[in-house]
């Protein structure tokens, strides 16, 4: 192959699957993700479970319907503002530790170099590294040092010095709200992707072959926050990811533990459409059907340390009790992977064009395009 690694990712284009305007929209007060495709789907849907739920008059469904098209409306617009954002961090913000965007080996936990330096070598084993892995009672969840505790504090006070600036901020998803997409702020290229790239991928390549660890190519990452007077904790949901590496930033704070439970099922909905009388197409819809979280395991986090998981391992996190919690996710994509089934509709994606590393889909079309380009 005529092309080096570097070059090849600034023209390999990336896509979100046609989902994310329609699919997981998270309601705030029911703590509900719904699904909305059209209003008679929805109400066909959803109203039997928004009622149990408390929203029983018009006016409240009405209050849902309005929610669920401003967040529609943000993500119909989030490649273009999200690149406004970026550009507009670029032209005002003055970082206080420029050096924290660029990955350094003192950044890191002895043992986890150690880990990923055993992971790299010639002899590596899943046996063999499980060994180095602390036990954790949840299964395919593994804890590990990450970070030094001093680069967490120099991170957090890069982040809260950010959070003061006037520079816009894109928030990670409806659930967090006060998190802060790092890509936005320009960690992916010095920090995030060689990260990924040189410590994580030996990990997940032996920890998860068959959820696209070995063939992990792009991230979102972002930080999520919790505070007392802010968002307490985090629903049970699954991710936007085939691995997810979850590192316990600071600062000070009671609670607020993990809890994981069942993978990811789901359960086929068929509905017959009734769009003519001679149509009656059988559609399918898939709805989530979480383990309850009383059946849940709750693992433990302490500041430094990392957990590593698989997206579609059903998890939340619980309400701190004091102080204030903020953790690093690094959302681990595998284009292989999720090109065959969208891991949030668990459909064939339907691409839509994105900016940067977008939702990590691929089309193969652009693979042929780039190779002809090589070889011209
Ligand atoms: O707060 C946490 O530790 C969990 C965050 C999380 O699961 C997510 O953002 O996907
Ligand atoms: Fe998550």
């Amino acid at each position: 192959c005529q092309v080096m690694k570097s070059e090849k990712y600034e023209f390999q284009k990336y896509y979100y699957c046609a989902c994310f305007t329609t699919d997981n929209i998270f309601l705030d007060e029911y703590k509900l993700h719904v699904r909305f495709a059209s209003e008679q789907q929805f109400r066909q849907d959803f109203s039997p479970v928004l009622q149990s739920l408390g929203c029983v008059t018009e006016q409240q469904f009405q209050d849902v319907l309005t929610k669920i098209n401003q967040e529609v409306d943000r993500r119909k617009c989030f490649g273009r503002t999200s690149v406004e954002r970026a550009a507009a961090i670029r032209d005002i913000y003055q970082p206080l530790h420029p050096h924290v965007y660029h990955l350094q080996e003192s950044f890191l936990a002895p043992k986890f170099k150690h880990i990923a330096e055993y992971c790299s070598g010639p002899n590596a084993s899943k046996e063999g590294l499980l060994e180095l892995l602390d036990e954790v009672p949840a299964p395919k969840v593994y804890r590990f040092p990450v970070f030094e505790r001093q680069f967490c504090e120099e991170l957090l006070q890069e982040l809260e010095h950010f959070e003061q600036s006037a520079a816009p901020k894109g928030r990670p998803n409806t659930m967090n709200h006060y998190g802060i997409l790092l890509n936005e702020l320009h960690f992916d290229q010095g920090f995030i992707t060689p990260f990924r790239e040189r410590y994580l991928h030996p990990i997940t390549a032996l920890l998860y072959p068959d959820w696209g660890g070995h063939c992990l190519d792009t991230q979102k990452a972002f930080v999520v926050k919790y505070d007392m007077n802010e968002d307490l904790d985090l629903s049970y949901h699954y991710d936007n990811a085939e691995i997810t590496l979850n590192v316990s930033l600071g600062k000070d704070f009671t609670e607020g533990n993990l809890y994981f439970g069942d993978m990811r099922q789901v359960c086929l909905i068929v509905h017959i459409c009734y769009c003519s009388f001679s149509c009656l197409m059988h559609y399918c819809c898939p709805l989530q059907v979480p383990l309850s979280e009383s059946e849940c395991t709750e693992v433990q986090h302490k500041v430094t340390e990392g957990l590593l998981h698989r997206g579609q391992h059903m998890h939340g996190a619980l309400p701190i009790a004091s102080g204030q919690r903020w953790n690093l996710i690094i959302w681990m994509r595998a284009s292989q992977v999720r090109n065959q089934l969208c891991p949030m509709c668990q459909r064939k994606p339907s691409l839509l064009e994105g900016e940067g590393y977008a939702d990590g889909f691929t089309c193969q079309s652009d693979s042929l395009v780039n190779a002809s380009c090589s070889l011209a």
